[in-house]
């Protein structure tokens, strides 16, 4: 591993990484390979969540292309440096910044969808000048395998390598030193990254998850609301990290939400949801079992189904649910949807801000000042209105969470900002020397006055006196050097009239 780590470093320091049209080549090399394997990714991915390849392409490859286009398209703006305004101690000199790649990026990636939470990042990666090592998450061990045979085939061999591997390799990796570790996981294991990286002071990403509330406000339309709420929660068996993890509303809606969140399974799925290529298994027994544990004691409007040989949990609702329960203490991550009955939005937004902060928060009304007041009185990663899981979807978004459900964002501009440093250049001439004096010793009231003047814009009169004959020297100066030519001439011409005029009266 250190011989690998190592590798990867002399590449970064060999500089390929860095040219415009490198990390051009090199995107358009991996949107060639998930277009050239295509097959092969699905068939992997397919496999490791028991998922239907139309439903891995929509929500993974879909996002995939869709970003590797977005940076081909904007990366030629973004790495160009920017000028920045100057002050009067700067005026004459050239300021701007430089994004600048951060050097060797540790991305360790999720299994729940382990394609896109591995190559979106990469994808910000290498758009930003990077080197790149790769630990897909061992739980989806199909993509895993799929990414390390695939990735070397397309890419630059010794700039972006994938490392397998579990636990043990997970943790002899964060022993080395990176520029930035991007980690997507739980909060827990987002602690020991963390922690790994300060022995180095590696910044870090941290996309974590957490509880994402889901308000119905009782104005508006539920049939709509429930259907949204139905995919959101349900895609993926519920493996999303941000899936509406529980409902918040009024007593009196619960019972209409369950019939029609009902409605939409059998809508969805068909009655018989087994056999629904559209809805998937929990990834393994760990999960399965830990999943079950939070139906204990609870009451279960529908679903509740499961079998432990396929690892099926039936999409399952449960209502009156007591905040103290377990299935209220930590993140569901499966398909189980609680309501929790609450007297009104003020109560809801108690209960939001009384709990750590998710990474998405959802909220249904018709009333736009009440998604509104939604929004400015609790905190949460992203939000969306009226629908769920969508702000994903949109790179202009930055995506990631707050306080224990993450630090830092990705997607688009967000994810090439995050993977570069922002160098700002101030280059000044050699010349000019006279202009300096006022901050070099011996220093004085007058040279602090100056300073107060020309950095803080603060005078007083005797030096609005002084600045003004100051103007009007330079404003002289400037004259004189303009018409420098032509006053010359005029001189000359003087001169020469002089003499003639002198020497004409010698002659007489
Ligand atoms: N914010 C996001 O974008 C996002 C996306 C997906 C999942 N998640 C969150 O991830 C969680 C689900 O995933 P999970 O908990 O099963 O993740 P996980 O256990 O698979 O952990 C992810 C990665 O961490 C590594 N890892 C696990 N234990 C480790 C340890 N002790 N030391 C070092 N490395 C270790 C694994 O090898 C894996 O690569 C949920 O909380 C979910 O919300 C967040
Ligand atoms: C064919 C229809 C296209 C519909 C696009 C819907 C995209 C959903 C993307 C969901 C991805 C969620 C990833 C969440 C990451 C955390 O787990």
């Amino acid at each position: 591993m250190e011989l690998e780590v190592r590798r990867v470093r002399q590449a970064f320091l060999s500089g390929r990484s860095r040219p415009l049209r490198f990390r051009l080549q090199q995107l358009e090399a991996l949107r060639r390979m998930v277009q050239e394997r295509e097959k092969d990714i699905l068939a992997a991915i397919a496999a490791d969540l028991c998922k239907s390849e139309f439903n891995v392409y929509s929500q993974e490859v879909l996002t995939v292309l869709g970003e590797i286009d977005f940076m081909l398209e904007n990366l030629p703006e973004w790495v160009t440096a920017k000028p920045v305004k100057k002050n009067v101690l700067t005026m004459l000199d050239e300021a701007y910044i430089q994004p600048q790649p951060l050097g060797v990026v540790l991305i360790i990636g999720a299994w729940n969808y382990p394609f896109v939470l591995t190559i979106q990042p990469l994808i910000g990666a290498i758009a930003a000048g990077n080197a790149v090592i790769i630990k897909p998450s061992e739980l989806s061990e199909n993509t895993a395998k799929i990414l390390a045979k695939l990735l070397p085939q397309y890419l630059d061999q010794d700039l972006y390598i994938v490392i397998n591997g579990g636990v043990e390799e997970t943790t002899e990796l964060l022993k080395r030193r990176f520029d930035h570790i991007f980690y997507t996981g739980n909060t827990a294991v987002g602690k020991i990254v963390m922690e790994a990286a300060a022995k180095h002071l590696t910044p870090v990403t941290l996309e974590l998850g957490g509880k994402s509330p889901c308000y119905i406000d009782k104005d508006c339309d539920l049939d709509i609301v429930c259907r949204r709420i139905t995919w959101g929660k349900y895609m993926n068996c519920g493996q999303t990290c941000i899936a509406p993890d529980y409902i918040l509303c009024e007593a009196s809606l619960q019972n209409q939400i369950v019939w029609k969140i009902k409605e939409t399974v059998k809508e969805f799925y068909g009655e018989n949801i087994k056999e629904s290529p559209d809805y998937e298994r929990i990834i393994n027994l760990r999960h399965f079992k830990r999943i079950l544990s939070l139906l204990e004691g609870q009451k279960i409007a529908f679903g509740g189904e499961t079998d432990e040989a396929t690892r099926y949990i039936a999409p399952t609702v449960l209502t009156d649910v007591d905040p103290k329960t377990k299935v209220m203490q930590e993140e569901i991550f499966g398909p189980i949807l609680p309501i929790v009955p609450v007297k009104n939005v003020d109560e809801a937004i108690n209960f939001i801000n009384e709990r750590e902060k998710p990474l998405a928060l959802y909220v249904f009304s018709h009333n736009h000042k009440l998604i509104k007041r939604m929004i400015d009185e609790t905190s949460s990663g992203g939000v969306t209105g009226n629908d769920v899981i969508m702000h994903f979807t949109l790179n202009s978004f930055p995506f990631g969470g707050v306080g224990s459900s993450g630090m830092g964002a990705y997607h688009g501009k967000h994810s090439f900002d995050t993977f570069s440093h922002q160098r700002p250049c101030l280059l000044k001439s050699l010349k000019r020397e006279g202009a300096n004096k006022l901050r070099y010793p011996p220093n004085s009231q007058s040279k602090v006055d100056w300073g107060k003047f020309f950095l803080l814009k603060r005078f007083n009169k005797e030096k609005l006196g002084l600045l003004l004959l100051t103007f009007l020297g330079i404003v002289a100066a400037v004259l004189v050097k303009k018409y420098q030519a032509v006053l010359r001439r005029k001189a000359l011409l003087i001169f020469l009239v002089v003499h003639r005029l002198r020497w004409s009266s010698k002659q007489r």
